[in-house]
């Protein structure tokens, strides 16, 4: 399981900061939505340009106007960029375009698509597919990503699923026994943790037993 360590709510340099505390223990960085709003693609631009050989996904949950967002994203130094699901197929199959063109990868956000929606986009594999429990959803109503939402929609071993959402070190291993995504988006429970490079090895240490037991 490959660790993305997600920045929110924070200025870039404490991103750049954080991110260097805890380089060693993750694999791609994600430039959070919420610095994407606030700084705009700079903030791709310079984290990209602090860490040059990680996978940095932008965040930037396009719904629309595809194309563009898109390409700004891959011209910023994204490696990977986000459009929601709920989206209309165009805009999907736009950002698909896009990324094949710039040779980068698309991650599909599959916040609250419906089983219906999540079955039209599996045809997408060269995506990477994100189950995501919202912020909202919890700190409103104390949800937190243990992979038991649709996870048989994700089981198609040609695809690449990750999942993201209040992900913790206790929640973390059941996370693995259900959904077992490739690709665990993890934030709070690093960038606010007292330790963050503590915390993030401690991450590293479970997706590398992980690794050992296969
Ligand atoms: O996409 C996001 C919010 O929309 C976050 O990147 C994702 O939820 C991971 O952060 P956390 O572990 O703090 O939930």
């Amino acid at each position: 399981m490959k660790i993305q360590l997600a920045l929110d709510r924070m200025e870039i340099a404490e991103a750049i900061e954080l991110t260097r505390k805890v380089a060693d223990s993750i694999d791609w960085i994600e430039v959070g939505t919420s610095l994407i709003k606030e700084f705009g693609v700079a903030s791709v631009k310079e984290l990209k340009r602090a860490f040059p050989a990680k996978t940095v996904v932008a965040d930037i949950k396009t719904i629309d106007n595809a194309r563009y967002e898109f390409e700004m994203c891959f011209e910023s130094g994204a490696d990977v960029a986000t459009v929601m699901g709920v989206s209309p197929l165009v805009t999907i199959v736009a950002c698909m375009e896009v990324a094949q063109r710039y040779n980068k990868q698309v991650m599909i956000d599959l916040l609250n698509t419906s089983a219906e929606q999540k079955r039209a986009l599996m045809k997408y594999k060269e995506a990477i597919f994100c189950d995501h429990v919202s912020k909202d959803e919890q700190e409103i109503s104390g949800s937190q990503n243990r992979g038991m939402k649709n996870g048989e929609l994700l089981e198609d071993p040609d695809i690449l699923v990750a999942a993201a959402g209040g992900i913790s070190l206790d929640s973390i291993g059941k996370l693995r026994e259900t959904l077992n995504p490739a690709i665990a988006i993890i934030g709070s429970a690093i960038t606010k943790a007292d330790n963050p490079a503590a915390a993030a090895a401690k991450f590293k240490q479970i997706c590398l037993q992980e690794e050992n037991l296969v």
